[in-house]
């Protein structure tokens, strides 16, 4: 049995993922932690009452007490850094689905995972499907280098632009390398109204109620365009990635960044 805590279970994402978990063969739910007021176990919050683990607010002793394999990570921003940090400390494998960190500090923990030889993974999103436009963005990235990319998230996201759209980016980087696009003399009248910047590529940003996660990456070439959409209309979209992940971290000893290597590989 895999032993598995969820950190931001009472959230979007860590009620989905402690539903996935309690139904996943092989797995068992031990943990789960929330910093929200919530007197009961995770059971009666997911109306499962037969669930009977309670929800803590402290990481750390959850770890030591529970000693799991796995800590999947849904919080924030400024949370997910120290979970990390304990989860390596005490030896547990993170697997990390929250966005927004900076890539000096991904950087960082792949380095310090690999000296401690724990597995873990940090996956900007799980859905196959974004996995897949990934790829396919990438491969036409070196017929159709002009590209921008617009990511449409719901208005509860705390960063911008998306981890997805970050990754995508990344990825057609790699393959395209730094170039300009455009006019050189084009300017803004509105600041932002162009997106933000990588490596010469544009991402744009959209938050509203209504969208659960949704990127589509547009090509221009001459006379023709092209787009490449994914559409996660619903978080359980995310489950199956995240299962998979969980069990595939169990045989790293080094930490991985992107499900797509570990999919594709
Ligand atoms: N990799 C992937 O495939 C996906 C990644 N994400 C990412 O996952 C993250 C979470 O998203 P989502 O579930 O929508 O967000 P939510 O805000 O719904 O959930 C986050 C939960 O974490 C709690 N939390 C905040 N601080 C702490 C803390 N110090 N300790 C424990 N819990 C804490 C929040 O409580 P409170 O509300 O009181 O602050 C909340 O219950 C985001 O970074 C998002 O980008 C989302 C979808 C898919
Ligand atoms: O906040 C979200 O909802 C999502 N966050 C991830 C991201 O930043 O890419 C994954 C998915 O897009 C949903």
């Amino acid at each position: 049995m895999i032993k598995v805590v969820v950190a931001g279970a009472l959230g979007k994402m860590g009620q989905e993922s402690c539903k996935a978990v309690l139904n996943a063969e092989g797995m068992e739910l031990v943990g789960a932690m929330d910093c929200k007021e919530f007197h009961g176990s995770i059971g009666s919050f997911l109306g499962k009452p037969e669930v009977n683990i309670q929800i803590s607010n402290n990481i750390e002793q959850v770890l030591l007490e529970l000693k799991p394999d796995v800590l999947i990570d849904f919080t924030r921003p400024g949370v997910v850094q120290e979970n990390i940090e304990l989860a390596l400390k005490h030896g547990v494998r993170p697997v990390i689905g929250t966005t927004g960190m900076a890539a000096s500090e991904i950087e960082g923990f792949i380095k310090s995972a690999s000296e401690k030889k724990i597995g873990g993974l940090i996956v900007p999103n799980f859905a196959i499907g974004a996995l897949l436009m990934i790829k396919f963005a990438t491969e036409a990235a070196k017929y159709f280098p002009n590209v921008e990319i617009i990511e449409l998230h719901h208005d509860q996201k705390m960063d911008a632009p998306s981890g997805t759209a970050l990754k995508t980016a990344e990825s057609i980087a790699s393959v395209r390398g730094n170039m300009s696009q455009g006019m050189p003399s084009e300017f803004e009248k509105i600041d932002g109204a162009r997106g933000g910047d990588f490596e010469g590529m544009k991402i744009h940003s959209i938050r509203l109620p209504g969208f659960v996660a949704h990127q589509e990456v547009i090509f221009g070439g001459t006379g023709q365009t092209l787009s490449i959409r994914h559409d996660s209309i619903a978080r359980e979209s995310f489950m199956p990635g995240l299962i998979l992940a969980v069990r595939k971290v169990m045989s790293l000893d080094h930490m991985v960044y992107g499900l797509e290597n570990i999919l594709f590989e």
